[in-house]
């Protein structure tokens, strides 16, 4: 018994390879961050920068690079070579020149991507029953060059509902391993009961591809896709007024009379959010918003079918 027990040299070994295993992990966090758009990659060079020896300060600026939207391996080592960094250097060890050009770099390439005048990507979100979804479908079905990103979700079809269509159904132990995997643009819980994420695979792809998408999210989903992804457009749809708010919803009749005061509630905050968008539309006229929101895309409407 006594002569299995782990030697002090042996306890150092284990102690020290948990510690690396930990310090990985804490790394691998901070990239889920950046690719999920929980932070910017300008933030995450700050804290590495006040803290060198911190989880950021020891990431490999190569991995930075990687985990940034839209940026690959190919993309990652002409950036690199371009900055004239090795690709050995971490975040923290970086000097004050080469951190100064990696700074400026992250920045132009924000405001460029937002200055793009053909949106690739555009966003919609607003409150509850304001007609997000429907004005989702009218798009869907007379703009077809748009493509409209299909999320997951935990919460159960409801009829009519197609899988792969009108969302991704997935139980709680997939939805968090897509998280864990990195694959979703954003996810949030949504009226505090299911979870509904963006895959960001479609997105990413179709983008690269010059394709325009939409996305039909909340407005932490927003929020999230401006941070990881700056160049989107962010549409906020209003209703015309706060009462045909409530007559939509209470006229849709999909929740009890509970849960429509709790979403009305919620929706108080969200309006008071519309100021961190950058277009808002009102939807009096589901073919006039859609046809708004597609304009921001500069594309054209599919020719009316006789
Ligand atoms: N322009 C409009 N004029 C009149 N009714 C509308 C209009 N747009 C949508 N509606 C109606 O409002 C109700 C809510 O619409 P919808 O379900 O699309 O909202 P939503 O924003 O997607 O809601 P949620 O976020 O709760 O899923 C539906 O009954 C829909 O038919
Ligand atoms: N943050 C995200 N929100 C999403 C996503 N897909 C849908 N939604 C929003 O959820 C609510 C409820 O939708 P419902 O279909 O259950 O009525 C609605 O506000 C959607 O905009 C997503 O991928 N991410």
């Amino acid at each position: 018994m006594a002569e299995n027990r782990p030697t002090p040299p042996d306890v150092d070994r284990v102690a020290a390879s948990r510690a690396a295993v930990a310090a990985r992990r804490a790394r691998a966090a901070v990239k889920n961050q950046i690719a999920e758009g929980k932070r910017t990659a300008l933030e995450v060079l700050a804290a590495a920068t006040d803290s060198p020896e911190g989880v950021e300060g020891r990431l490999r600026v190569t991995e930075f690079l990687i985990s940034i939207p839209a940026i690959g391996v190919t993309k990652m080592h002409r950036i690199m070579e371009k900055l004239e960094i090795s690709p050995s250097k971490r975040l923290g060890g970086l000097g004050k020149h080469q951190r100064d050009r990696l700074r400026d770099f992250l920045t132009t390439r924000t405001a460029a991507r937002r200055m793009d005048s053909s949106a690739k990507l555009v966003v919609l979100a607003g409150p509850t029953a304001v007609g997000k979804g429907t004005v989702a479908a009218h798009i869907r079905q007379h703009y077809p060059d748009v493509h409209l990103s299909v999320s997951a979700t935990t919460r159960a079809p409801r009829p009519g509902e197609i899988e792969g269509v009108s969302y991704f159904f997935v139980d709680d132990a997939e939805f968090d391993r897509m998280v864990e995997a990195g694959e979703l643009l954003e996810w949030a819980t949504v009226h505090n009961a299911y979870r509904y994420g963006t895959p960001r695979g479609p997105v990413t792809g179709a983008v690269s591809e010059g394709h325009s998408v939409l996305l039909e999210i909340d407005i932490q989903g927003a929020r999230s896709v401006r941070r990881a992804m700056p160049e989107a457009r962010l549409v906020f749809l209003l209703p015309p007024s706060w009462d045909e708010l409530v007559r939509r919803l209470i006229g849709r009749g999909t929740e009890a009379p509970a849960e429509q005061a709790r979403r009305l509630e919620t929706a108080k905050l969200e309006l008071a959010a519309q100021g961190e968008f950058d277009y808002r539309v009102v939807n009096h006229d589901v073919g006039e918003a859609a046809r708004e929101v597609v304009d921001l895309m500069n594309l054209r409407p599919a020719p009316l079918l006789p």
